[in-house]
């Protein structure tokens, strides 16, 4: 059968990234209170491609992670990597997989346990010329009450829900439960899925004492993350989807440890 893919290209013009992308695929996560979390993954998978070839091999990158099956976690990122690169005989393997994770959370008064789903990012790099690069992401739903509302207003203050995205590069394992802590005592109040009216109470007063600007929040998730020495490299970004504006508040930092 005649082989395209390996058939030469005139063109002379090499390929970043070739792949295949939003497969969605079990995995498993390390889960800090329960071992492993299962969940479904939606997979961008890539390799670069040298300019005198046609095309990829669009089916290894599935028979790959068919190979992973079962044990598809963060641990076999970088044997995923020198697989892809190694089957496809490419310079830049690139992996990307998103996924919701849900950790329990009691409400913070009656105790109520809910599921709360972050949707997660794990993405990670080879290269014969960088190496290996892992990047951790978490989306954090938040509230925050606006500091300005609150001191001219003589009622109330327009709070909203926000989103605030954490991406880190750390030199041991980090808990995604981590992450999200940093991230939700960072906002005015975090966000529950679960909340009685005692619970209402305290979340709407906590938030009110607590009033926090989007660049509040990226200042204090980037201040946090200056003290831990683990961290080698971060992106904080807060997304405000405002109540009182048709558009949304946003702030951004990114730092790297030098
Ligand atoms: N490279 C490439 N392949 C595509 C694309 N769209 C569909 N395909 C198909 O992906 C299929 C898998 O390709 P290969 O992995 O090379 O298949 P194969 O030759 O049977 O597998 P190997 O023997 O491992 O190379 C082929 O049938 C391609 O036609 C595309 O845009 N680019």
């Amino acid at each position: 059968m005649i082989d395209v893919q390996s058939q030469y290209d005139h063109r002379n013009i090499n390929i970043d990234k070739v792949g295949v992308k939003n497969i969605r695929y079990p995995i498993t996560v390390m889960d800090r209170k329960n071992g492993v979390q299962h969940t479904v993954a939606s997979i961008n998978m890539y390799v670069n491609l040298p300019r005198k070839f046609k095309g990829t091999h669009m089916s290894r990158f599935i028979e790959i992670l068919n190979e992973f099956y079962g044990h598809l976690d963060i641990r076999e990122f970088s044997k995923i990597l020198e697989a892809m690169q190694e089957r496809l005989n490419a310079q830049s393997a690139h992996l990307e997989i998103s996924f919701p994770y849900f950790i329990e959370k009691a409400s913070p008064v009656t105790g109520t346990s809910g599921l709360m789903e972050y949707l997660c990012r794990v993405s990670g790099s080879l290269s014969h010329q960088d190496g290996y690069d892992l990047v951790v992401e978490v989306n954090v739903p938040i509230t925050t009450v606006c500091p300005c509302s609150r001191e001219i207003s003589d009622h109330g203050a327009h709070n909203q829900r926000g989103m605030a995205r954490l991406a880190v590069r750390f030199k041991k394992f980090m808990w995604i439960e981590d992450l999200v802590r940093i991230v939700e005592e960072a906002a005015s109040c975090e966000v529950y899925s679960l909340l009685k009216r005692p619970d209402e109470k305290y979340v709407t007063e906590k938030g009110y004492e607590n009033p926090k600007f989007v660049e509040d929040v990226v200042r204090d998730v980037a201040y946090e993350l200056k003290q831990n020495s683990n961290i080698t490299w971060f992106q904080v970004d807060v997304e405000n989807f405002e109540s009182i504006h048709n558009h949304s508040a946003y702030a951004f930092i990114e730092r790297y440890r030098t």
